[in-house]
């Protein structure tokens, strides 16, 4: 089965557009505005506006006032929100819409049991991404996926640190869902880089072609 690849952190139109003809199946708009990532709503839904169909957008907030989200979702048709901080599941379902819920992964926490409280119509996967202190996501690092459970009672979506050179080992290993990545289609912090976006997307469908 096709892993499905989500490219997240775009900040325009016309780098949606070619991340959508590369082959991603969903981009990530980031509402944070300490990210180098952040994107305002009017430039959202301008980003929106340019996807293909079949192509979706996915809404990133990491611990945001229920009203800004709610001014968001007001403007830009998004397709699913990710909560990509401290949220609750009665936070996360006040939307009435799909979700991913996010999580760091350490050691000491029993993910399946943090999975667990999430299960519901609305939630779509956990996704997961490498605990960096004081930075909620973005950064670029990995985890040991060793320490994935193979029974989490919702779909994942593997994060944190992915590149071209690691993705197919990844997917191979993990099957997840699908794979999100941010820096490593990068040329530089928060500038998306069309070359490597279709060599990671390459690489992520290699799996489903062997
Ligand atoms: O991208 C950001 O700047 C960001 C900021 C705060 C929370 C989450 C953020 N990104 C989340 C993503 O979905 C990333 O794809 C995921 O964390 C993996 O990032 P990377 O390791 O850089 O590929």
């Amino acid at each position: 089965m096709k892993t499905r690849i989500k490219i997240c952190g775009l900040r325009d139109p016309e780098m949606a557009k070619l991340t959508a003809k590369a082959g991603a199946d969903a981009i990530g708009l980031v509402f944070y505005p300490p990210s180098p990532r952040h994107v305002e709503i009017a430039m959202a839904e301008q980003i929106v506006a340019a996807l293909p169909a079949f192509v979706s957008s996915v809404g990133l907030f990491v611990n945001a006032d229920a009203a800004f989200v709610r001014s968001v979702l007001a403007k830009v048709p998004l397709d699913l929100l990710q909560f990509h901080g401290d949220e609750t599941p009665e936070y996360c379902r006040q939307f009435g819409r799909p979700y991913l819920k996010a999580l760091r992964v350490r050691p000491d926490l029993n993910l399946v049991e943090y999975a667990q409280r999430f299960v519901d119509a609305l939630c779509k996967g956990i996704l997961v991404d490498a605990f960096v202190e004081g930075v909620p996501g973005g950064t670029g690092e990995a985890f040991d996926w060793d320490l994935l459970p193979k029974d989490l009672p919702l779909p994942l979506v593997l994060s944190g640190g992915l590149h071209s050179d690691n993705v197919y080992e990844a997917i191979c290993k993990v099957r997840p869902w699908a794979v999100d990545v941010s820096s490593g289609v990068e040329s530089s912090k928060g500038i998306k880089d069309v070359a490597k976006i279709a060599t990671f997307i390459n690489q992520a469908e290699r799996e489903a072609h062997d």
